[in-house]
């Protein structure tokens, strides 16, 4: 397919300003209880999707819980990118100082790739340090935060189900913000004593830049409906075009590459079959029908979501050029 089509340099959209403020009290209200738990805590898992490492990791939370206590970091969803991504990503972390300790993990399956490694990682982590107020106590409990949907309920669950085959010990969903309160205790481990506190997913108040905000809301960390699935699928039209990612033109059932969401929904809408039937006043009332373009950007980002486009580290900015390819 030629690529020679000239694709969009950079992302504006007119909701982009809006995306970006998503706070609900109970995320606030979490943050503070998190707080309050630090005393009995002692290691801070921070889950955060493999698809976006940099994007969206909440700055409060460095700024308020870690540095406190050993931190380890779980790039959740590792099965939605490619493998040999993760030194890259590794690297990356590692060079731009944010930290070594990095655990990639698919919570999808029950021994998912990366789950057998978190627990030997933080048993590294806490055993040689000072436990401060707990050095008495012989069991260790773990804080586990992050944005949401990244899948902490997941990694709880099948850490626990893994260690002590207990079945699942919290809820989890495709939609973001399940979790609405810190949990009780959730034993995960028999052998050392562990326990995890499950938390919230928290955003920061203000996310930093527009592209970040819409990385965020792509991986399912905002609930579709407060951006718009329209102006989350011309994101991810933005992204794919500008990395050379055809694949959608095929699932799409498409002529060719476009750069216009609306003109890219409509065709797909169409080949779907999917209409929406209204009346039209302008017609005395007439029901008419539209291609359901609503219904089809639910249907690109699906796929997008499950791996059906492929396998994209979304934060290509922050990696070394080899991997960064725009047109
Ligand atoms: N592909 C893939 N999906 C995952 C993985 N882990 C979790 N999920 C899915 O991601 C969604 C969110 O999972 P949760 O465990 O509820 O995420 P959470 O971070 O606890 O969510 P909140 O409670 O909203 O903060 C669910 O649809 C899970 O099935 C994974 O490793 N790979």
């Amino acid at each position: 397919m030629s690529v020679a089509q000239k694709f969009r340099t950079s992302f504006n959209n007119k909701y982009a300003n809006n995306i970006l403020q998503w706070f609900p009290g109970h995320m606030g209200k979490g943050l503070k209880q998190m707080q309050q738990q630090l005393k009995n805590v002692d290691c801070i898992v921070e889950v955060h999707d493999a698809r976006i490492p940099m994007s969206g990791r909440n700055e409060l939370f460095r700024s308020t819980l870690l540095g406190v206590r050993p931190h380890l970091l779980v790039l959740n969803k590792c099965d939605l990118i490619e493998k040999d991504m993760q030194p890259v990503i590794l690297k990356a972390l590692t060079d731009n100082g944010v930290t070594s300790d990095v655990l990639f993990t698919d919570c999808r399956t029950p021994q998912g790739s990366g789950v057998v490694d978190v627990v030997p990682a933080i048993i590294n982590k806490v055993t040689d340090i000072y436990r401060y107020n707990r050095e008495s106590e012989k069991s260790f409990n773990l804080l586990v935060i992050g944005v949401p949907n990244v899948g902490k309920s997941s990694l709880i669950n099948v850490l626990r189900n893994y260690h002590t085959k207990k079945k699942k010990a919290t809820r989890v969903g495709a939609v973001a913000g399940i979790t609405r309160s810190l949990l009780t205790k959730i034993h995960v481990c028999y052998d050392p004593p562990m326990y995890l506190l499950d938390s919230p997913g928290i955003l920061e108040p203000q996310v930093r830049n527009i592209e970040a905000g819409f990385r965020l809301a792509l991986c399912a960390s905002m609930q579709d409906h407060l951006v718009g699935v329209i102006n989350i699928a011309d994101y991810l039209l933005y992204w794919l075009n500008k990395h050379g990612h055809f694949s959608y033109v095929e699932k799409m059932g498409l002529p060719g590459p476009s750069d216009d969401i609306i003109e890219l929904l409509t065709l797909s809408a169409l080949k779907l079959q999917k209409f929406i039937k209204y009346k039209d006043m302008s017609k005395g009332g007439l029901v008419v029908q539209r291609p359901n373009i609503e219904a089809a950007a639910v249907k690109m980002l699906k796929m997008f979501r499950q791996g059906e486009l492929g396998l994209f580290v979304l934060d290509t900015d922050f990696l070394p050029s080899a991997h960064n390819k725009p047109l």
